[in-house]
C-alpha cells in the first residue's frame, strides 16, 4: 500500500554480467513440502516488476513476535518502515538458457526467512547461479505458509498475499511462526532437532531442483506465471554449493555432513551451538566461514576451529567493522544512526562490508567448484588480504582451551 514512506534506501541490484529473475516455488502443499525462492540469471526486460521484499504482511506479525514486540503496533512500524521494498530482481522473467549454471542452496538464519538475503542471492545470480533460498518450516523461521485441505466448505478466508494464491480453491493457507523456547527449556536439543530438519529441507529442495533440470514436470502449489521447463538441462549439477547465515551457517555444516552432492559449504556468521560435534569428522568438504566483527565467542570460535583439517580446505575470514546483521539485507535499509542503534548496521559501510563478502565466496566457489571464470581475481581475499579484512578471527584464543 502506498501508504508506506518511500524508503529511500534500497537493496543493492546484482554487479554481475547477468540480470537477475526471482520467482517463489512451493513443492508439496503440507508443511513438509518445500518452499523457495529461486534467483536465476534472466533475460533483460524494459520494464522488470520487482517483487515485494516481505510478500505477506502476515511475516511483520512473525517478526514482531520473534523480536517479543507487541503485534498491532511493530506490525504497522515494519510495514511503514519496509512495506514498500522491493526485491532488486524481475519478478517471473524469463529465464536465460546459456549454457549449465552452478547451483547454491541458501539457508536463513532464526528468526528470518527466505527473502531477506536477497543482496547476497541476487549478486551470486548475476554472477551466474542459480540460487535457491529455501524458507524452514522447523519453527525457526519468523513466519512461514503452507496449505491444508479444507474439509468444510464454506467462506474462505482470503489468501494473505497474492503471491500465495493456490493453484487449487480446496487449499486453505497455514501459517506457521518462531517457536520461542519455553522458559527452562534446555536449548540444545530442540536446536539440534532444528538444524537436522534444516538440512533435510535443503536437501529435498536440491532434488526439487534436479527434477526440474532433468524436466520432469514439477507442479508449484502457488500460482506463479513462470515456466519451470524453461530450466530443462541448465543446471551444472556437478558445481552444487550450500550457503547460509548464522542458524544457516550450522546448516551448512549439516548439510555437508549428510549429502557429497554439495561439494562446497560458505557459512557466513555461523552459530555452531546446534551442531552435534560428532559429525565433525565427517565433513570432508571444502568450508569457508565468513565471520562479522561483533558475532564471536570464545566458545562459537573454538568448535569452528574443530573443523580446521591438514587435508580439507578450510578457511576464515573476519570483515572488519562488520555486526551479525551486516549480512541479512537489512543493512541497507534503514539510516546510519537508527541502524547502529538497532545493530542492523556496523561502522563500515554495509556495500563495501557485503561486497568484500561476496567476492571473497565467488573466489572460493570457482577454486572448490573447479569453474573456469574470473572470480579468482578474488583470491587474495580469501586469505584476508584487504583493509578490511582479518585473516581467521579477531579474538584470541587462551592455549589452555584448545
Ligand atoms: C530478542 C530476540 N532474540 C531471539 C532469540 C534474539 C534476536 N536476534 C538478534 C536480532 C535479529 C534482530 C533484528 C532483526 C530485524 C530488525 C528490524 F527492525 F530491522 F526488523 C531488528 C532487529 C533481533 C537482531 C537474533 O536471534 C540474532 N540471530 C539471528 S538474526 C537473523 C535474522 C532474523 C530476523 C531478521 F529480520 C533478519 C535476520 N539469526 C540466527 O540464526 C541466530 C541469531 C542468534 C543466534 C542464532
Amino acid at each position: 500500500n502506498s501508504s508506506g514512506h518511500n524508503n529511500t534506501m534500497s537493496i543493492p541490484p546484482g554487479k554481475g554480467p547477468h540480470q537477475v529473475g526471482c520467482t517463489d516455488l512451493m513443492v508439496g502443499h503440507t508443511v513438509h513440502g518445500t518452499f523457495l525462492r529461486l534467483y536465476y540469471p534472466c533475460q533483460a526486460s524494459e520494464h522488470p516488476q520487482l517483487p515485494d521484499w516481505v510478500p505477506c504482511r502476515e511475516y511483520f506479525n512473525g517478526l514482531a513476535d520473534f523480536m517479543k514486540m507487541n503485534r498491532a503496533l511493530s506490525e504497522r512500524i515494519f510495514n511503514y518502515l519496509f512495506g514498500n521494498c522491493k526485491t532488486p530482481a524481475a519478478w517471473n522473467a524469463s529465464f536465460k538458457q546459456d549454457g549449465k549454471y552452478p547451483v547454491i542452496i541458501f539457508s536463513h538464519g532464526l528468526g528470518a526467512f527466505r527473502t531477506l538475503y536477497s543482496a547476497i542471492c541476487v549478486e551470486l545470480a548475476s554472477r551466474g547461479f542459480i540460487v535457491a533460498s529455501v524458507e524452514h518450516r522447523d519453527e525457526s523461521s519468523s513466519a512461514t505458509f503452507y496449505f491444508r485441505e479444507d474439509t468444510e466448505p464454506g467462506i474462505k478466508k482470503h489468501p494473505s498475499c497474492d503471491i500465495a494464491k493456490p493453484v487449487s480453491d480446496n487449499l486453505e493457507e497455514v501459517w506457521m511462526y518462531y517457536r520461542p523456547l519455553k522458559s527452562g527449556e534446555n536449548e540444545f536439543p530442540l536446536r539440534n532437532k532444528q538444524v537436522k530438519q534444516r538440512a533435510d529441507e535443503c536437501i529435498r529442495a536440491l532434488d526439487i531442483l534436479f527434477d526440474i533440470n532433468s524436466g520432469k514436470s514439477v507442479e508449484n502449489v502457488l500460482q506463479c506465471d513462470f515456466d519451470l521447463s524453461t530450466m530443462e538441462n541448465s543446471m551444472d549439477l556437478c558445481r552444487i554449493a550450500i550457503m547460509g547465515h548464522s542458524f544457516g551457517g550450522a546448516t551448512v555444516i549439516e548439510c555437508l555432513c549428510k549429502d557429497v552432492k554439495f561439494k562446497c559449504g560458505v557459512a557466513l556468521d555461523t552459530w555452531m551451538f546446534p551442531l552435534d560435534e560428532e559429525i565433525f569428522p565427517g565433513v570432508k568438504q571444502p568450508i569457508f566461514f565468513i565471520n562479522s566483527e561483533k558475532f564471536q565467542w570464545i566458545g562459537n570460535i573454538i568448535r569452528m576451529k574443530k573443523l580446521d583439517s591438514a587435508i580439507f580446505p578450510r578457511k576464515m575470514i573476519t570483515i572488519k567493522g562488520t555486526v551479525h546483521q551486516s549480512f541479512p539485507d537489512f543493512t541497507f535499509l534503514t539510516g546510519n544512526w537508527i541502524g547502529r542503534l538497532m545493530k542492523l548496521k556496523g561502522d563500515i559501510d554495509p556495500h563495501i562490508a557485503l561486497d568484500l563478502s561476496n567476492k571473497a565466496t565467488l573466489a572460493f566457489l570457482q577454486r572448490h567448484l573447479n569453474m573456469d571464470r574470473d572470480f579468482n581475481q578474488w583470491d587474495p581475499l580469501i586469505d584476508g588480504k584487504d583493509d578490511n579484512l582479518i585473516p581467521g578471527t579477531n579474538i584470541t584464543i587462551p592455549q589452555s582451551s584448545i
